[in-house]
């Protein structure tokens, strides 16, 4: 998750790389002659610290497991949560820890019902791991939940959608700047156990996956690669506009049970994607002619004629009005047969 800006590769930092690689005598001469640490490894960041008492990680049971770390169900003051946990050896990184910290700041503030809310993170100096306390989520990802039920029927696939646009639209209104996900995929939107659908992850396979900790380099190593934009893909500037590109991939395999070409590998699916103007199919047995339109807009090729999240939840907002009139006017045929 990041702030929005147009992405270029970033400024050089001689002095946060030396501090962060522990070379002090590098450190030293580049004070000497003027050097600034623009990363400001030095500065920690302000992040809600949860004391270690709190949570008995002895008693946490394992529910998942990402690229980085496993994710424990834990009790917190007495109520279930979700406790993500960040390798050592990934975060022993200051430059990658400071970063890492400095975007859950920014996580914790958001308050948003299609948002995964984020608690704290586990007493700093306890643990050379980093332990991320977020709401538990009770039924999983919506990777999971499409492996096990396969494609939803219209009107779920639509509810759903909503709430996904929904989060995002919230994330792409932050003020004073916009905030862009960069890496929606179906592992990261959880559902709660009335069956909402949430947004979340704080980008660590972003900072991890770096070249070096701010040149993000979305390398989509855990199958982003498949939700990828083309701009990004193709390295070029880009804006919000490409998590409307996700969602559109999204929203494609919630209607089929999944991705279209699964057994393809996903870099060379996101080439295709980017050079190719490739895209999954749309057969009109499966997608109705309105949601087959809005994914066209949200995968188009230029960035610029994307939809805003704000006018993807109109379109679908109408969608469902529809869909539910026809599903009534079905239920009062039966009745009167
Ligand atoms: N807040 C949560 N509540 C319930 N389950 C969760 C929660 N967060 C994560 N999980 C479970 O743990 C799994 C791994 O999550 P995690 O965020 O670590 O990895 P990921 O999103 O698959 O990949 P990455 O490491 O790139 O973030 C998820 O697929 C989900 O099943």
């Amino acid at each position: 998750m990041e702030v929005e800006r147009p992405y270029h590769s970033p400024p050089s930092k001689p002095l946060s790389d030396a501090r962060s690689f522990g070379h002090d005598d590098i450190c030293k001469i580049l004070e000497a002659h003027g050097g600034i640490d623009p990363v400001g490894l030095e500065t920690p960041a302000p992040c809600c610290e949860i004391p270690h008492t709190e949570v008995d990680m002895r008693e946490a049971t394992l529910i998942g497991e990402g690229a980085y770390g496993e994710v424990y169900l834990v009790k917190w003051r007495g109520t279930e949560v979700a406790a993500k946990t960040i390798r050592s050896s990934v975060a022993s990184n200051p430059l990658v820890r400071n970063k890492f910290l400095q975007e859950m700041v920014l996580w914790q503030r958001l308050r948003h019902p299609n948002i995964v809310e984020y608690l704290g993170v586990l007493d700093l100096k306890h643990s050379v791991r980093l332990i991320f306390l977020a709401e538990y989520l009770q039924n999983g990802s919506l990777y999971d939940i499409l492996r096990k039920k396969g494609r939803f029927d219209p009107v779920t696939a639509v509810a759903y959608a909503l709430d996904i646009a929904r989060g995002m639209n919230y994330l792409h209104r932050h003020k004073p700047r916009p905030i862009i996900h960069r890496d929606l995929t179906p592992r990261n939107i959880l559902q709660d156990g009335a069956g909402r659908l949430k947004v979340a992850d704080f980008g660590l396979s972003k900072i991890a996956q770096g070249k070096d900790a701010l040149g993000y380099k979305m390398t989509g190593g855990t199958g982003s690669y498949r939700y990828m934009a083309p701009e990004v893909y193709r390295r070029e500037s880009y804006g919000k506009s490409v998590d409307v590109f996700s969602f559109a991939l999204i929203v494609h395999e919630m209607f089929q049970g999944g991705p279209s070409n699964r057994g393809e590998d996903p870099e060379k699916l996101a080439d295709r994607q980017a050079y190719e103007n490739s895209r999954p199919p749309l057969s009109s047995i499966v997608y109705p002619e309105p949601i087959k339109k809005l994914l066209k807009e949200c995968w188009h090729k230029n960035p610029d004629s994307r939809p805003s999240f704000g006018e993807i939840i109109m379109q679908l907002e109408v969608i469902q009005e529809n869909l539910q009139q026809r599903r009534l006017m079905n239920c009062s045929s039966c009745v009167i047969m």
